[in-house]
């Protein structure tokens, strides 16, 4: 039996696809509806998963993972509405779409489970941040608990903070992307081979978020523990100081949570 469909495969549904597979989910639980013939045949080539234009097989499924943009989530629910029946749930990732507009689409007694996923989804490294809507049963916002854990770490959050989070972790790793090749850039500009310079920036993101989760510490301490008095990285911080990095960041936040509340009624 078709466990969960998912529906749209573009960037974030092959991460979530991926993170499935990758955890031993099989691949004969699941159900692909991707509208794009060529995305289509590149998933079922990459994927080995079936792959179907029609979106009539979310009937009967447990779950209906909607990963397509949130300008095209309505039109999507209007088109599966009929086929859909209580006790089975709608799992939307849609950016600023919320859960009382799509309980308003669906039959009475289906589930609604507003996520907000992120890309590293892909390698099994992502976090989720998750609410369940007023039909959802605490076993079905477990199951899409359970669904989400393939791809990493899980939250429930109250949804009133989806759009917040959505500024720190969904729309995250571009932000993290941006810095990394800041860095790289900035490293071939002093002389270092591009190569070099890309393995030393990346393992730098990487050995420093290991070195923030697993030791617990404020990231302001270990800031503080990597700048000597009159050394080089005070040097580099007050740049970055004068140059308004962090008012930057405040500003991108909150215009991303500004711009996720805009899609609400997309
Ligand atoms: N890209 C990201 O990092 C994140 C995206 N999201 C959310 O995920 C959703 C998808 O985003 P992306 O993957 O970036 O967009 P995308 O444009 O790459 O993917 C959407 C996919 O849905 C397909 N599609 C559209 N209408 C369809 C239909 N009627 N039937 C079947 N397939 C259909 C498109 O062909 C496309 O492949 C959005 O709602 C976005 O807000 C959430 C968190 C992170
Ligand atoms: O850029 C976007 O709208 C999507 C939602 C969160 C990350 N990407």
């Amino acid at each position: 039996m078709t466990k969960t469909v998912l529906v749209g495969a573009g960037a974030m549904g092959e991460a979530i696809l991926a993170g499935l597979l990758k955890s031993g989910r099989p691949a004969d639980s699941l159900v692909v509806v991707e509208k794009r013939a060529e995305r289509a045949a590149e998933l079922v080539a990459a994927h080995g998963v079936t792959v179907s234009d029609d979106l009539g097989v979310v009937a009967g499924a447990e779950q209906v993972l909607l990963a397509v943009k949130p300008q095209d989530i309505f039109a999507v629910l209007d088109e599966i509405a009929p086929s859909l029946a209580a006790g089975q749930t709608v799992i939307s990732i849609a950016a600023g779409v919320t859960i009382a507009s799509i309980e308003a689409r669906v039959p009475a007694g289906v589930a609604v489970v507003r996520v907000m996923p992120n890309t590293p989804a892909l390698v099994s490294e992502g976090i989720s941040a998750l609410s369940g809507g007023l039909a959802a049963t605490g076993a079905q916002v477990a199951a899409a608990e359970e669904l989400m854990s393939a791809c990493g770490t899980v939250v429930v959050v109250p949804e009133k903070q989806m759009d917040a989070v959505t500024a720190v972790s969904g729309s995250g790793p571009a932000y993290v992307f941006y810095v990394i090749d800041a860095m790289v850039e900035a490293g071939v500009h002093l002389g270092l081979p591009r190569p070099t310079a890309h393995q030393l920036a990346v393992q730098t993101v990487l050995g420093s978020a290991v070195m923030a989760r697993d030791t617990g510490t404020h990231p302001a301490v270990l800031r503080e523990q990597v700048t000597s008095p009159a050394g080089t990285t005070a040097a580099a911080l007050r740049q970055l100081d004068e140059r308004g990095v962090r008012a930057a960041f405040l500003a991108a936040l909150e215009a991303c949570r500004d711009r996720s509340a805009e899609l609400a009624g997309s």
